[in-house]
């Protein structure tokens, strides 16, 4: 009897898009459906066909299908939604939201329609706003909803205090709290390099440009790249909460999960620190914050109650 491969169904054939199917392929993590609109279905097929010819240089046995059909989607484990546009020098993640919010509601009627047993992972912006229209649309219970930014905004914020330090990546460990926006919430005091505290090596002027850096990290890639957003660093993310839920390994990660009443917000969708495994969103955890840490998530939370609030579809 053939083996039951995992199935992993990427909506949006884009920049992301492409480049997470081609990563969760190399990874062997599961067969991979790439789906866009159907004016794309051949650009889409070709990106697809074009990855499946490098395995056999690459050697991973990983299907990859690009496809405009649902159909193709049904049955998928995991569906990462990264369809909408995406923003230009100038422009803020918010201004995308009434154009990308009525595409995540066509994509999550069809998701909730084919692949109704799924989990999925939003990345399409401001994806705070994003997971909250997915999570109406789907009507998924909450564990099955996760948004992606904290692993990305943490990669950052642990890139930058590699660099600064002049040491390895792997020992870096820190998280970022809050909206996936310029007042998202780097926890310094959370943050260690070997498990010493970043305040014991780091000067303070030193990281508090840090955590602006990384606050305004995703615009310093727009800005370099001119005609669009980063993708290379926003498909890792994608990949480890996947490898996280496809392989249940339990990791403490943050992600964008439904608040209820945790951290002293309800109905509100933002990055915690949460346990992702094979069901999904399994945990939460509700950190001690200071003062300064509670009012900088409070401000952060009211960034994205804003925008939800403009959603007009
Ligand atoms: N949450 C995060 O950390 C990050 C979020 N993003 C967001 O991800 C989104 C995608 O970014 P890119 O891949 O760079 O954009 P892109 O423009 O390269 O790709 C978007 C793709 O979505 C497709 N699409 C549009 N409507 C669709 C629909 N109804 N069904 C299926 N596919 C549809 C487009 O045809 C296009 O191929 C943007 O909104 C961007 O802001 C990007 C990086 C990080
Ligand atoms: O900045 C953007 O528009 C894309 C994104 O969310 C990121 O790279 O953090």
């Amino acid at each position: 009897m053939a083996i039951q491969r995992k199935k992993i169904t990427v909506v949006g054939a884009g920049f992301t898009g492409a480049t997470t199917a081609y990563m969760l392929a190399q990874k062997e993590l599961a067969d991979v459906v790439l789906l866009d609109i159907p004016q794309l279905e051949n650009p889409t097929k070709g990106k697809a066909l074009d990855m499946l010819e490098a395995s056999p240089v690459q050697g991973f046995d990983s299907n990859i299908v690009g496809t405009s059909n649902y159909e193709d989607a049904a049955g998928s484990d995991i569906v990462i939604i990264t369809a909408g546009i995406a923003r230009k020098p100038g422009m803020s993640r918010d201004d995308l939201v009434n154009t990308n919010a009525g595409i995540m509601k066509t994509v999550c009627e069809n998701i909730k329609q084919h692949c109704p047993d799924s989990i999925v992972i939003i990345l399409s912006n401001p994806v705070d706003a994003m997971t909250y229209v997915a999570y109406q649309t789907l009507g998924f219970p909450k564990n099955r909803v996760i948004g992606q930014s904290g692993v990305l905004d943490t990669a950052r914020y642990c890139t930058f205090i590699a660099q600064e330090l002049n040491v390895s990546v792997e020992d870096v460990r820190g998280f970022v709290l809050g909206g996936h926006g310029d007042d998202m919430v780097p926890l310094v005091r959370y943050s260690n390099v070997g498990g010493i505290p970043i305040e014991k090596l780091i000067a303070s002027d030193r990281i508090e440009a840090i955590v602006q850096r990384t606050r305004t990290g995703g615009g310093e890639i727009v800005n370099l790249l001119g005609n669009g957003s980063a993708y290379y660093a926003p498909a890792a993310s994608l990949v480890q909460m996947s490898e996280a839920i496809i392989k249940d390994k339990k990791r403490i990660i943050p992600c964008i999960a439904l608040l209820e009443g945790e951290y002293g917000y309800d109905n509100l969708f933002m990055g915690v620190p949460t346990i992702l495994g094979g069901d999904g969103i399994e945990k939460i955890f509700e950190l001690d914050l200071t003062s300064d840490e509670k009012a900088a998530l409070d401000k952060s939370a009211q960034s994205v109650r804003n925008v939800i609030q403009i959603i007009n579809i």
